[in-house]
């Protein structure tokens, strides 16, 4: 996956990716490694692969006679029955499942309140993420030096969601004038490739402000370096740890990840100049309001760095990193949407008016409006439910021995999971789970208030033991505040001026698992043309 070509590259994000990882795993560049991994398997792989640190019950063996690591591979592709069954039958328990490169502990949710307030000193999700994606190979391992890729979400960003949602639309109207397209008659649209364009574009617009956010070899950058990193760290798993330095100089795509971060590196050194040219206006115009100055969100990592975190290396990497958090996960959550308003009709007419009675108000596509869309936020709930980027979240690294309230025993350098996808299918939260009932969130919220329960705990961003799609607890998602609004923001403009539907003879795509990671059929297109106002 070069550094520089324009086509279009098809990606998906830890929770961040799985279209990355299937496009990835199919590119020339690693095909040899995976094939090269079942040689590697057999002969090296499993006397490296620690056992169970927590004295709980194995799940997925066919038969007492099933070889370890035929179940291994059997969770490349068929994680979602092993976790599902170990769920159903171990709800209240640890259990474990075996990844082709970790036992993972998936832990009931009763222990997630103890859990969820543990600093990270003693159980990570940076840490775990920085395995996932073998960080030591991939740079990943770079944003373990820092949070301030969270810091500027949780205090910038959060701190002025309304501005910020506000640029978004400013850079959605361009998106729609210049490149959705624009015709009365049907056409067929690779939508999950649109989604990726606009959602890379209004990112950029938040993390790099404008116009760099138009520069197409950034947008380029953003969508390469997720694909490069997948490709890379799933080849890497596939082998034991004391080869992955060998095998990582074979890998073409961390070759190009090396470059995607020089390249990144070159237009942030721009940004930091553009950034202190102001700072010096600014010395010579102190009437110059301090809004003009912080006109991103790198503008205010700059200003707030602490230590070294101003250098370009690091501000390079962290805005890639941003960048491989949101995109994917954002633009597949919509793509996701989409094919299921196609599949459900019948929520077209009732999630457009209530659109429409909304833009009544002044303020267009703003936070107090977006707010206002109820019945389009559940719709998205629900899409997000039956349609998780993941099905193990939150994940967490335990750094240090951590002692529940059971006495049971997290010993450190377990790997600890939730079988979140298998919550949301569990009858008894969500009943009829494998029914599609776009108002299944919103009837939630009203059942609450009749009883007197004013808060909306149903509302989607919010992380509840029930619905962990955005993880749970401190670490949580710090940009969930943001991705809903935004989510919102898009699907609206394509409810107001577009009809879809499924192409001739096809129907809702079905989704593709790469162990614990999810994604539509990349090759899945919709038909869509402008709406008879
Ligand atoms: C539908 C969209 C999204 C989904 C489903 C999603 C989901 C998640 C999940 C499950 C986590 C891990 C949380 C945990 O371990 O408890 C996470 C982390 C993260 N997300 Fe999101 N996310 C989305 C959009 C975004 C957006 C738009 C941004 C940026 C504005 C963002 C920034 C991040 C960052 C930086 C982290 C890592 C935090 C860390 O390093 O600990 N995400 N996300």
């Amino acid at each position: 996956m070069n550094g520089t070509s324009s086509t279009a590259v098809h990606g998906i994000p830890h929770q961040f990716n799985v279209s990355a990882a299937i496009s990835a795993l199919s590119s020339k560049g690693v095909l040899l490694p995976v094939a090269g991994a079942v040689f590697s398997l057999i002969f090296f792989l499993l006397p490296f692969i620690s056992s169970p640190k927590v004295d709980a019950p194995i799940v997925g063996y066919r038969s007492v006679f099933e070889l370890t690591l035929l179940l291994r591979l059997r969770f490349l592709f068929g994680a979602k029955d092993i976790i599902r069954n170990g769920y159903s039958k171990y709800k209240n328990v640890i259990f474990y499942v075996r990844r082709i490169d970790i036992d993972v502990a998936v832990v009931p949710t009763k222990y997630l309140d103890e859990l969820r307030l543990l600093p990270i000193s003693k159980l990570s999700s940076l840490h775990a993420l920085v395995a996932n994606l073998v960080g030591e190979y991939t740079y990943i391992s770079r944003i373990l030096e820092s949070n301030q890729h969270v810091r500027v979400l949780q205090t910038h960003l959060q701190g002025n969601l309304e501005k910020f949602l506000g640029w978004a639309e400013e850079e959605l109207n361009d998106i729609f004038e210049t490149t959705v397209p624009n015709s009365t008659e049907w056409q067929e649209v690779d939508i999950q490739d649109l989604q990726r364009t606009i959602v890379s574009r209004i990112m950029s617009r938040v993390f790099l402000g404008y116009p760099t956010c138009r520069n197409k070899e950034w947008l380029h950058l953003c969508l390469a370096f997720t694909v490069n990193v997948f490709a890379t760290s799933f080849a890497l798993r596939m082998f034991p740890p004391f080869l992955h330095s060998f095998i990582a100089r074979l890998l073409p795509s961390r070759y190009w990840i090396r470059r995607n971060l020089d390249k990144a590196e070159k237009l942030i050194v721009q940004l930091i100049d553009h950034h202190a040219e102001r700072a010096a206006q600014k010395a010579h115009d102190p009437g110059m309001h301090r809004e003009d100055e912080i006109a991103s969100l790198l503008d205010w990592m700059i200003e707030n760095a602490q230590g070294n975190e101003a250098e370009p290396q690091k501000l390079a990497a962290r805005q890639l990193i941003l960048t491989l958090a949101s995109v994917h996960t954002t633009s597949m959550a919509l793509a996701h949407a989409l094919f299921d308003l196609c599949a459900h009709p019948e929520y077209m007419v009732p999630l457009r008016e209530e659109l429409l009675d909304v833009l009544q108000q002044p303020g267009g596509l703003c936070k107090r409006n977006l707010e206002q869309l109820h019945k389009m936020e559940s719709f998205l709930a629900e899409s997000q439910r039956l349609n998780p980027p993941v099905l193990l979240t939150p994940q967490r690294q335990v750094m240090q021995q951590i002692c529940l309230s059971d006495g049971t025993i997290l010993p450190q350098g377990t790997r600890i999971a939730f079988a979140s996808a298998a919550i949301a299918m569990d009858p008894i939260i969500n009943p009829s789970p494998e029914q599609f009932d776009g108002y299944r969130s919103l009837h939630k919220h009203q059942h609450d208030l009749e009883h007197g329960i004013k808060v909306n705990k149903h509302a989607m961003a919010v992380p509840d033991k029930e619905r962990l799609v955005f993880g749970h607890g401190k670490q949580a998602c710090p940009g969930r505040f943001f991705a809903v609004n935004e989510m919102k923001m898009i699907l609206a403009r394509f409810l107001v001026g577009y009809e879809f539907k499924f192409p001739e003879g096809k129907e809702r795509p079905r989704n593709f698992f790469l162990e614990e990671y999810i994604v539509p059929d990349p090759r899945a297109k919709l038909m869509m043309r402008n709406r008879k106002m």
